[in-house]
């Protein structure tokens, strides 16, 4: 049985940072390798951490303690609307430390002092993110290593991380040791954070919640694991998409990750919210209309999860487990500038400028390609090839998964979990389909489920598939027009800027028309002519930008 002080060992407390910083340095922490000694970590109990949290709290954002609060975040932590908010926790940071009595909301914005000598010593043991370039390198050199003595091991890290691992363990030596991986880390942050406003989904792994952060006021979508973690299977899989998401960082189609941590021993994912739910709710919809997506739609289906694959594959990793409640669908607000009289051609086919950003998530199953730990996604869009656990192509059975969510979403009947019709499916049978797709796009998808993996197109090669490619196209021709859009309005304002600036230089105050009006809305007026009251008398002030 662990005692308290082995639990301390596990212990991490990221709550005690704000977000972003928190986010950063807790990214710079999985990247950066090393593994701290257990004697070199905090074995603070429960209790006496919560002490400790009201003696470092300082009203530094950056972590330093000596650094005053700028106004500006001072300003903006006023803002937040509720009374667990940091705006009672700084006032309550000038209290002296004996009678400073934390409470659960004010755990989160706790940013850690360490002028504590004690404290200066507690420094947290970390995870290795397997996905890592630099885990893959190790993890190369580890495997190399692993029939040689261990006396050779000066390398600290890789001396640290063998005694753990029993020889049917050492597969999985890129994961870090179970008994460090999650704990309750950290002290409930989720209701000092965030609002709940709803359940927005349930899943295998877990609830996911629409909530708004308290502090930024935006829409995040938080995804609580249902049952505890510690020790269980669903341990490695949380930590698994933490890790995933870490490394992928930011893409167009992959749903954005902010943060996560552990509380009450279960896993809480801080993920963007997408407004549109996911693709299996869209298909949904439809169908209680009695509708489909039309082949423009699907097509731009195909090319954005595309990308989103393209990405994770270039990133070494897989994700698994594509199929459509895994697809979540931001719907863009339409382009606001010169584009409302042109927009309905696209509108109607589902092209870029219809507003529906299709995006990757749930990466619970994703794992490298190159020393993969397969956890099967749904069966029903499982690839025969990973069933018989050959993993020599991994990314063809993404793109297989991709193939049968298409087919989905063109109408065809539900997909069966085994048996014959699920044989028949993988031997290059689709099912029939409601509708009609143009030869090229039906012969498509019938290669992303060519039962020979190399048969099948990778996501990279999608992309830039002919019948793809228009769509492709219009993607960019959408995009080079809002630059332009946007180029036009900085020089507007920036001329309009500058005109601001020799008014004011000029020794006898000009009137200059309009210039308010221009610089918010970016809109020139012609020279000489004034846009307002041009029969009124001439004002002699005039609007500066603040
Ligand atoms: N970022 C998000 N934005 C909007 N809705 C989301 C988001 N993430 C999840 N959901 C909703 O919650 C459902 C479950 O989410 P998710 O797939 O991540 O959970 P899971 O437990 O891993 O599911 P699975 O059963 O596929 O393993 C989704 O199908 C979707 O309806
Ligand atoms: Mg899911």
């Amino acid at each position: 049985m662990a005692t308290g002080s082995d639990k301390m060992v596990k212990t991490l407390d990221f709550s005690s940072c704000g977000e972003d910083s928190s986010d950063s340095s807790l990214d710079e922490w999985i990247r950066t390798p090393k593994i701290l000694s257990p004697n070199s970590v905090c074995r603070t109990p429960r209790v006496q951490r919560h002490r400790t949290r009201g003696s470092s709290i300082s009203l530094s954002i950056s972590g330093s303690p000596t650094t005053p609060i700028p106004y500006a975040a001072w300003r903006k932590l006023r803002l937040c609307d509720s009374p667990s908010t940091p705006k009672s926790l700084l006032s309550k940071s000038s209290l002296p430390t004996s009678s400073t009595k934390i409470c659960r909301s004010q755990r989160a914005l706790h940013f850690t002092s360490c002028a504590d000598p004690v404290q200066r010593s507690c420094i947290p043991s970390v995870n290795i993110n397997p996905f890592t370039p630099d885990t893959f390198h190790r993890n190369g050199k580890h495997n190399k290593r692993k029939s040689r003595r261990s006396d050779d091991d000066d390398d600290d890290y890789g001396h640290r991380m063998k005694p753990t691992h029993t020889s049917s363990e050492d597969d999985e030596a890129f994961l870090p040791p179970k008994r460090q991986a999650v704990q309750a880390f950290m002290l409930s942050r989720y209701e000092s954070e965030f609002l709940e406003l709803g359940r927005i989904g349930v899943g295998e792994f877990g609830a996911v919640y629409k909530c708004v952060k308290r502090l930024d006021g935006c829409l995040y979508a938080i995804k609580r694991s249902r049952r505890p973690l510690a020790g269980s299977a669903n341990e490695q899989l949380a930590l698994k998409e933490v890790y995933a998401h870490a490394v992928l960082g930011h893409h167009p189609h992959v749903v954005r990750y902010y943060s996560a941590w552990a509380e009450d021993d279960h896993m809480i994912i801080q993920n963007e919210y997408c407004n549109g739910g996911s693709l299996y709710d869209a298909m949904a919809e439809k169908e209680a209309c009695g509708e489909l997506f039309s082949e423009p739609q699907l097509r731009n289906l195909l090319l954005q999860v595309s990308m989103g694959l393209k990405y994770i594959h270039s990133s070494s990793l897989v994700h698994l487990d594509i199929k459509p409640s895994n697809i979540f669908i931001c719907q863009r607000a339409s382009l606001s500038v010169g584009d409302e009289g042109d927009s309905d051609d696209e509108e109607e086919d589902g092209g870029p400028s219809s507003g529906v950003v299709y995006k990757i998530g749930d990466l619970g199953h994703v794992t490298s390609i190159n020393s993969p730990q397969v956890e099967e996604g749904d069966s029903r869009f499982l690839a025969s090839e990973v069933l018989q656990e050959d993993y020599s192509n991994l990314p063809k059975a993404d793109i297989f998964a991709l193939g049968l969510t298409l087919l989905l979403a063109a109408g065809s009947p539900p997909l069966p979990q085994n048996g014959d019709e699920w044989h028949r499916i993988r031997k290059a049978n689709l099912p029939s389909l409601p509708m009609e797709l143009s030869s090229a796009f039906r012969s498509l998808i019938q290669t992303m489920l060519d039962p020979e993996p190399s048969q099948r197109p990778s996501a990279s090669a999608l992309c830039r598939h002919p019948v793809l490619k228009e769509r492709t196209g219009k993607l960019a021709a959408e995009l080079r027009k809002e630059l332009n859009v946007e180029k036009f309005r900085t020089a507007m304002l920036e001329k309009a800027l500058q005109e601001a600036r020799l008014a004011a230089l000029s020794p006898q105050p000009s009137f200059k028309p309009g210039l308010q009006q221009t610089i918010e809305t970016g809109s020139m007026p012609k020279a000489g002519r004034r846009l307002v009251g041009k029969n009124a008398p001439r004002s002699m002030s005039f609007g500066c930008p603040q």
